[in-house]
């Protein structure tokens, strides 16, 4: 064994969004940083293989749809192929694009941050890493993991036939026939997505729906959506049993109803969860202990060896960029000053670029009635919107939940175009404290996707109050 040759009072373990949070404001708060990253380069899953990608993918689906509608607008389009080398090409290039204007191994060093690329870090004590490849020992005082996750195969028979989400940019060509098990966020774009490049697409959930966290009314339009564009959606299935080769393709064998169904695809993505990236790190030999894919926090997001803390997906509650960044700025002002910081993930705005976009904020209604059966919900149509019948989007709702003084908002959620943004919008006021008369009164641009917040809040103060039981 190798001395340890280098000691930090803050190390921390992957450079994806939490990681690089979490290196900075440790810097910030004068502590000495290391940090070390198994890729090649910083970003972490949302900027190489996760966010970033499938916006790209996700635009490019959106232009398909309106090359197929321009015929309306008086513009003749003839081709309407998709070339699936050049849109992979044009993923990689934004990922650069995007990699270069953040920048961070630069930002880091010039916070006085090291950044140790390339090397994967696995625990040889509590306080001690050896990082793969070079044998180097380093030392944290502090320690706060940032590994994030990973896709999950299904431990069925078959499952090395699949294409898990990080292998969807190394497809030789668009699928005719694909399908997508798993309908949560990420099945959910990946399935406008290759609906869009012009796949026949099935996808199966064990759910009772898609998109099961959001707001039921979110799942029920956009399964109607997926439904109208073609896509066969299967909910409530009991098991996926198996995935054989065959000549014809890869098929695909599944219990729904209390019986089984075969069917054949060219592909089969395995959406399936994101269990924390704990292989070979050795959580053994610190002494922390993993769970059902996950690396359990207290309040102040220390495993249960107090100097060792964890931020961003592997935690495994809220897997989002946000919530990465919240939990990194609290998880690095424990490491340096003392355990007094709460995680919160309080307001936490989120949505996918399906077609129509979903987003959510808050409580669910169903969620809010378990609270107070009285609560308010105001729903608004798109269809009764200008700006939605001016760009023929119709399609969706936003819906605002109160509490039954109407006062407090309590949760929004849309489906429709522009809804992340629209949901965007609502939460600024919801962190403000802007009660629902004030929203009411604010005056928005015309025409505009979210004036619909106006009329949905107008709509709640139309409702009688319901007095305090
Ligand atoms: C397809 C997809 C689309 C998504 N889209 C969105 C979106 O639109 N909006 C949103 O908010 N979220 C989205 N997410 C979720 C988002 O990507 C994650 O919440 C976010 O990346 C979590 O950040 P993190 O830093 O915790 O982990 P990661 O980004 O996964 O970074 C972890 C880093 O740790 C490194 N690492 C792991 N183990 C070790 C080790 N032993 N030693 C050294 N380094 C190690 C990894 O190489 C990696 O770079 C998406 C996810 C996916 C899969
Ligand atoms: N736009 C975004 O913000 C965005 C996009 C992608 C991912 N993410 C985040 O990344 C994380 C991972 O997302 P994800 O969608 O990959 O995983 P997930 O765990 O959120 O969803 C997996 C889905 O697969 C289903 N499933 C599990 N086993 C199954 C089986 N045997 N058969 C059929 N269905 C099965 C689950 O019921 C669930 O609906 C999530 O926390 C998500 O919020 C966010």
């Amino acid at each position: 064994m190798g001395a340890v040759n280098d000691t930090f009072d803050v190390l921390v373990i992957g450079a994806g969004p939490a990681g690089t949070s979490a290196a900075l404001r440790a810097a910030e708060l004068g502590a000495r940083v290391g940090v070390v990253e198994g890729g090649s380069r910083t970003g972490g899953t949302c900027v190489n293989t996760g966010c970033v990608p499938t916006r790209v993918l996700a635009k490019t689906a959106r232009l398909m749809r309106e090359v197929r509608t321009a015929d309306t607008y008086g513009i003749t389009v003839t081709e309407q192929a998709i070339s699936w080398r050049t849109t992979v090409a044009r993923v990689r290039s934004t990922v650069q694009r995007v990699l270069d204007v953040k920048d961070e191994p630069d930002r880091l060093a010039a916070a006085g941050v090291e950044l140790m690329l390339g090397h994967r870090a696995r625990f040889v004590g509590p306080h001690e890493l050896e990082l793969e490849g070079s044998g180097r020992r380093v030392r944290g005082e502090s320690i706060i993991l940032c590994v994030g996750g990973h896709s999950r195969r299904l431990p069925i028979p078959g499952a090395e036939l699949a294409t898990v989400p990080e292998q969807v940019l190394d497809l030789h060509e668009v699928p005719r026939r694909l399908a997508v098990i798993g309908a949560g966020n990420t099945g959910a774009q990946l399935v406008t997505i290759f609906s869009a490049f012009g796949s026949q697409v099935t996808l199966l959930e064990v759910a009772p729906r898609i998109l099961a966290p959001a707001d039921a009314d979110v799942s029920a339009e956009v399964t109607r959506a997926f439904t109208e564009q073609g896509v066969r959606v299967v909910t409530g299935v009991e098991t996926v049993e198996s995935l054989a080769r065959t000549d014809v393709g890869i098929a695909l064998t599944w219990q729904a109803g209390g019986e089984q169904h075969r069917a054949t695809f060219d592909v089969v993505v395995m959406a399936t969860g994101w269990p924390a990236s704990i292989e070979g790190l050795g959580l053994e030999a610190a002494g922390v202990h993993a769970e059902r894919g996950r690396i359990p926090v207290d309040e102040y997001l220390r495993t249960d060896v107090e100097h060792i803390y964890v931020a961003g997906d592997a935690d495994g509650e809220s897997m989002l960029v946000q919530a990465a960044h919240s939990e990194a700025e609290a998880a690095a002002r424990n490491a340096v000053l003392g355990a007094t910081r709460r995680a919160s993930h309080h307001l936490l705005p989120s949505g996918g670029f399906t077609d129509p976009d979903y987003a959510g904020v808050g409580l669910t209604e169903d969620q809010a009635r378990e609270r107070d059966r009285d609560c308010l919900v105001a729903t608004v149509p798109y269809a009764s919107m200008e700006r939605a019948i001016i760009d023929d989007r119709p399609r969706g709702f936003l819906k605002l939940v109160a509490d039954r003084r109407r006062e407090l908002l309590l949760g929004a959620h849309a489906v429709g175009e522009n809804a992340v943004e629209v949901i965007q919008a609502v939460t600024t006021a919801m962190a403000a404290g802007v009660d629902v008369a004030t929203l009411a009164k604010v005056e928005f641009a015309y025409p505009t996707y979210s004036a619909v917040i106006g009329v949905a809040a107008r709509r709640l103060l139309a409702q009688p109050a319901t007095p305090e039981g």
